[in-house]
């Protein structure tokens, strides 16, 4: 079988890979199964420069396709911040808790219409010898004043949904069917079947 690697050390994200590529003939391996894994830098300006870095290096040292995500949430009322600097927001030990709590005390205030947000993904696709390609996928929401739900990770418990729930509040399998990472996967799912299939007649 095929195999790919994730090239993160987020066990959030890992856990949701796992479920979204079941679909996938495809072995699937995350940097958290790796010994030694590379602890990539992310210098780039955009979500886009971030997963191609993360997705090059772990293609480079393991030699096999691998797939980078790289993402974050955008407060339209903070000018798009955290963005590229969510999982940094409150200090580079990257702790979900005092991320969360450093956008609820910047929104202290805000009104609700004003608290709209959107949740980005950009995914890189990397291959050794071949050109590498992103797709990205968003969801919109709204921030709320305090945390909602147990389920998920990251900023999931402040994120609601048109539908009233935040994204802590869905099952694995119902944010699965609706995130910004399902429509980024979504994107990339004819790339992964001919990619499946050239591999196939090898
Ligand atoms: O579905 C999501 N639900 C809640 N929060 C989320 C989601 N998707 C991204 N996020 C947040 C988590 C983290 O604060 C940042 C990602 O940062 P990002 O650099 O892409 O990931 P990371 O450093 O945790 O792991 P890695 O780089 O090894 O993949 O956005
Ligand atoms: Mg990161």
């Amino acid at each position: 079988m095929a195999a790919v690697l994730i090239a993160t050390k987020n066990k959030g994200k890992a856990k949701e890979f796992a479920a979204l590529f079941s679909r996938f003939e495809l072995e699937v391996k995350t940097f958290l199964d790796m010994e030694g894994a590379p602890d990539v830098e992310e210098t780039g300006k955009t979500f886009e420069e971030n997963a191609i870095l993360k997705a090059e290096a772990a293609a480079n040292a393991y030699g096999m396709m691998a797939i980078a995500d790289d993402s974050g949430l955008m407060i339209d009322a903070l000018g798009g911040r955290p963005g590229v600097y969510s999982a940094r927001y409150a200090g580079k030990e990257k702790n979900d808790e005092a991320n969360i709590d450093k956008v609820l005390s910047e929104l202290e205030g805000v009104p609700d219409e004003k608290r709209t947000a959107s949740f980005y993904c950009a995914l890189a696709v990397a291959r050794p010898g071949k050109e590498t390609f992103t797709v990205s996928g968003t969801l919109q929401g709204r921030i709320t004043r305090e945390r909602i739900g147990e389920n998920g990770f990251g900023y999931d418990p402040i994120f609601m949904l048109p539908s009233g729930k935040t994204l802590a509040q869905l099952s694995a399998e119902e944010k699965n069917k609706i995130s910004h990472r399902a429509h980024a996967l979504a994107k990339l799912s004819d790339a992964l079947y001919s990619i499946l299939g050239e591999e196939g007649k090898k």
